[in-house]
């Protein structure tokens, strides 16, 4: 599949190193395919994702890098169907994210997001996390579920099944929430910053469960995240937001960057000039620099409201 992809240089106009499907190659080829994706939430100006293309084939794992407010989680919760967009524009497994409610609900397509740490989300529903239930009554609570997969996530998690849910730590009811998430073999996973309190060894037994079910089962994931402790071996594609657009991606070895130094240095290095080109462009326009808030609030409120303020 990747031999066939259209990487560095493409002919549509891409970034470099972007994959982007070709003609003649079908959506079903790709277990995640966005076409020109541009989306802005209600009642804002500015595009949140723009000119958006990424193709990625059954097996990939994507990580999803930008600064803060880059569109990550937006472009994350995109692809879990949770924002209508064109039935073309978002492709999962050849079908439309939004548009077909399978998705999510048969389990093919699975989102852990940030709600996790106070919430319990399955199959795409949120419910808060008010009583006092042990980890083995949420976790044996799912139904149909292959009792091996269920044991396996339960020891490489480290989970006790007697913690209670309300007396644990983050990073403890972050396990219990992952296991739950991962219960179900999905084909797609969308990762958004899950393993933020997991400790290292939490961490890295995940991703290599993670990247296990990647090569046997040809699942697809995409992770956000701004930890990069042993990620570089993991990931075998990557894709760079700058302000919702896509500046940098493709397969891992176009990623010529990590080969010299770790993806840390290389991420600070973006991010800094992204930073200070933004700075350059603000002071070359003076009608592009940010206006104090209060002047905003003046505008809308008027003079006398401001007193409020002082
Ligand atoms: N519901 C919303 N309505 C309006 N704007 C929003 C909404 N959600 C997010 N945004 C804006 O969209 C932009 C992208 O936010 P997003 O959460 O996708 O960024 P991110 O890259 O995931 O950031 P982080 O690394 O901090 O998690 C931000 O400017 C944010 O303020």
């Amino acid at each position: 599949m990747v031999e066939k992809m259209n990487v560095a240089g493409n002919e549509s106009g891409g970034p470099p190193g972007v994959l982007v499907a070709q003609s003649g190659q079908q959506d079903a080829d790709f277990a995640v395919k966005i076409s020109t994706l541009h989306f802005k939430f209600p009642g804002r100006e500015e595009p949140i994702i723009s000119d958006f293309s990424l193709a990625l084939p059954p097996g990939s794992r994507c990580i999803l890098l930008g600064e803060n407010g880059s569109g990550k989680t937006t472009l994350l919760q995109l692809l879990a169907g949770q924002y209508m967009v064109d039935r073309s524009t978002i492709r999962i497994l050849g079908r439309p994210a939004f548009h077909d409610t399978s998705l999510v609900c048969s389990g093919d397509l699975s989102y852990l997001g940030t709600a996790w740490r106070r919430d319990i989300a399955f199959a795409g529903l949120g419910c808060s996390l008010q009583g006092d239930f042990s980890a083995g009554e949420m976790i044996r609570g799912v139904k149909d579920v292959d009792p091996d997969r269920r044991d396996r996530l339960i020891s490489l998690l480290k989970i006790d099944e007697g913690w209670r849910m309300m007396r644990v730590s983050d990073g403890q009811r972050r396990r219990v929430q992952i296991c739950i998430g991962l219960l179900k073999p999905y084909k797609v996973l969308l990762l958004d910053e899950i393993t933020v309190d997991l400790d290292i060894t939490g961490r890295l037994a995940l991703l290599e469960f993670l990247e296990e079910e990647c090569e046997q089962r040809k699942c697809t994931i995409i992770y956000a995240t701004h930890i990069f402790d042993g990620i570089e071996p993991w990931i075998t594609h990557y894709a760079y937001l700058e302000e919702g657009k896509l500046k940098r991606g493709g397969e891992v070895s176009t990623f010529t960057e990590i080969k010299e130094k770790k993806l840390l240095f290389v991420i600070e290095d973006w991010l800094r000039k992204a930073r200070d080109a933004r700075r350059e462009k603000k002071l070359k326009n003076p009608d592009n620099r940010e206006k104090p808030s209060y002047t905003k609030m003046n505008m809308a409120f008027g003079n006398r409201h401001m007193a409020f303020f002082r």
